[in-house]
């Protein structure tokens, strides 16, 4: 039989012929890689039922047209896309992505890691993501209310509450779910279950929209426990200024760190006395607008255009919460340098695998995607369950239930570290533990 290495090289190769232009996927699946092989050589029954072929080919995938009318009367169209990745462990449950940059790749490496971020909540969910590069950016409510009921007209012929349940990613948050859910109910009936992220009226959890900052914030805080350090007296940077980074922003404060700087696509703003949070929301929740505009409220902060991660400022703790590979070789260096102990990420796949060496190299702390930012899935599978329910927890309740979730990933990733002889390695504690659940369930269920 061949060796662990050489099957895992083989089915990288084959997937790079394959798909040699979708370079996010093909990232993602080599930092997985990486970190599996040595549970390989200990599971050869894993190489015979080829188990990582079968693991990284999502289940099925739909690419649609989506039509719309502007406010002009002009007739747009975007594309659409519904990645069903892997369900052997529940439905199919995963974010809506609307931006520009969405393609298959995107959608793949996105809906690949999914899949093991929602094994770690312990929850039954599975793995999918969708999204389209329709860009919400400068559009008006009722345009963006035209596309999301497209998007519905064609995605609800897949969805369902046990089937595949959708939510919010990037550009996508109560509006978009909102007018989303709206059109699924018209063409259909009321199910609460087909879609997370819901306004709270109709039918969402209290606590989705501050669970993957907040959720972030916890599994970092039980990282730096374990180092003996805490939040308190930190100077954090964040990255980004949408929903996971306010929450986070927020949480840190809570916590006793000052978070002296946040950004968007266009340029960062430095405010050394701390962000202040109120005015974040009021200028991307309540007007969304360019962060800019947060000056003209706290005259005191600096706007500079660029990437956070060229900041002067000295920091301790690095956040990024805006988009995948926003952290690259260069980056994680500077980053180093201003004093970084650890970087934890809100974001999906922000740092690329030069940067993740980098942090390995210095011996710093590291909390991967797939497990520090599950918070927002793991309240969302709490929102199915609430709705299936029929009953509403209280967010003090939801929060709870959060805040015990993110300290069992956190546990179940260093424990699983420990047990495979790589211990503190946070990114190898999350690959094994979810895919050993993974491919057990999917050896179970046959070839299929
Ligand atoms: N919303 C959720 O519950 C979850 C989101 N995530 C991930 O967190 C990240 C952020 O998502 P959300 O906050 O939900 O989106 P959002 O749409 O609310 O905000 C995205 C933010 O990132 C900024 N941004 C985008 N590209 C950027 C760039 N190149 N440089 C700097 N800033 C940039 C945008 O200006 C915006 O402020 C994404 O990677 C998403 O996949 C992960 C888990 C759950
Ligand atoms: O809440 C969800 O179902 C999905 C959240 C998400 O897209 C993510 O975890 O990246």
């Amino acid at each position: 039989m061949q060796t662990a290495t050489a099957y895992v090289n083989a089915v990288y190769e084959k997937a790079c012929q394959k798909d040699t232009e979708q370079k996010e996927f093909l990232q993602a699946l080599k930092e997985f890689f990486d970190t599996i092989t040595p549970v390989l050589a200990q599971h050869p029954q894993l190489i015979e039922e080829n188990i990582l072929e079968r693991l990284i080919e999502p289940e099925r995938i739909y690419q649609f047209r989506v039509p719309w009318t502007d406010d002009q009367g002009k007739v747009q169209v975007n594309r659409g896309f519904r990645v069903q990745y892997n369900a052997t462990i529940g439905p199919y449950k995963g974010g809506l992505r609307f931006h520009p940059s969405v393609n298959q790749s995107i959608m793949k490496f996105l809906g690949f890691e999914q899949t093991f971020k929602n094994c770690l909540t312990g929850l039954p969910i599975g793995g999918g993501k969708g999204g389209s590069d329709f860009d919400p950016k400068g559009k008006s409510d009722r345009e963006v209310m035209r596309f999301c009921q497209s998007f519905m007209t064609e995605l609800q012929k897949y969805i369902g509450p046990d089937q595949d349940v959708p939510a919010g990613d990037i550009g996508v948050g109560s509006r978009e779910i909102g007018y989303l859910f709206g059109q699924y109910k018209k063409i259909n009936s009321y199910q609460a279950g087909v879609i997370t992220g819901k306004p709270i009226p109709m039918g969402g959890s209290l606590g989705r929209t501050e669970a993957t900052g907040y959720g972030l914030v916890y599994f970092a805080n039980e990282m730096l426990k374990e180092a003996n350090q805490s939040f308190k007296g930190q100077r954090v940077v964040v990255s980004g200024s949408g929903n996971v980074a306010i929450y986070a922003i927020k949480k840190v404060h809570e916590l006793g760190g000052t978070v002296i700087a946040c950004s968007d696509s266009n340029g960062y703003i430095f405010d050394k006395n701390g962000i202040d949070v109120a005015t974040l929301k009021q200028v991307k929740e309540v007007e969304r607008k360019r962060l800019t505009a947060y000056l003209e409220k706290n005259p005191k902060a600096t706007y500079h255009e660029g990437n956070v991660w060229q900041l002067e400022a000295n920091f301790t703790i690095a956040l990024p919460c805006a988009t995948q590979n926003e952290i690259d070789e260069v980056a994680a260096k500077h980053i180093l340098a201003k004093g970084v102990f650890a970087v934890v990420e809100g974001a999906n796949m922000p740092s690329d695998l030069a940067a993740i060496a980098c942090y390995h190299e210095a011996g710093i702390l590291y909390g991967p995607s797939k497990a520090a930012n599950a918070g927002g899935v793991a309240v969302s599978a709490l929102e199915m369950s609430q709705n299936n329910l029929r009953l509403s927890w209280t967010l003090e309740e939801v929060d709870e239930k959060l805040k015990e979730i993110m300290k069992t990933i956190f546990l179940t990733c260093r424990n699983t570290a420990k047990a495979y002889g790589v211990a503190g390695n946070y990114l190898s504690g999350a690959n094994i533990a979810s895919f050993l659940k993974i491919a057990e369930a999917m050896v179970a269920q046959g070839v299929v």
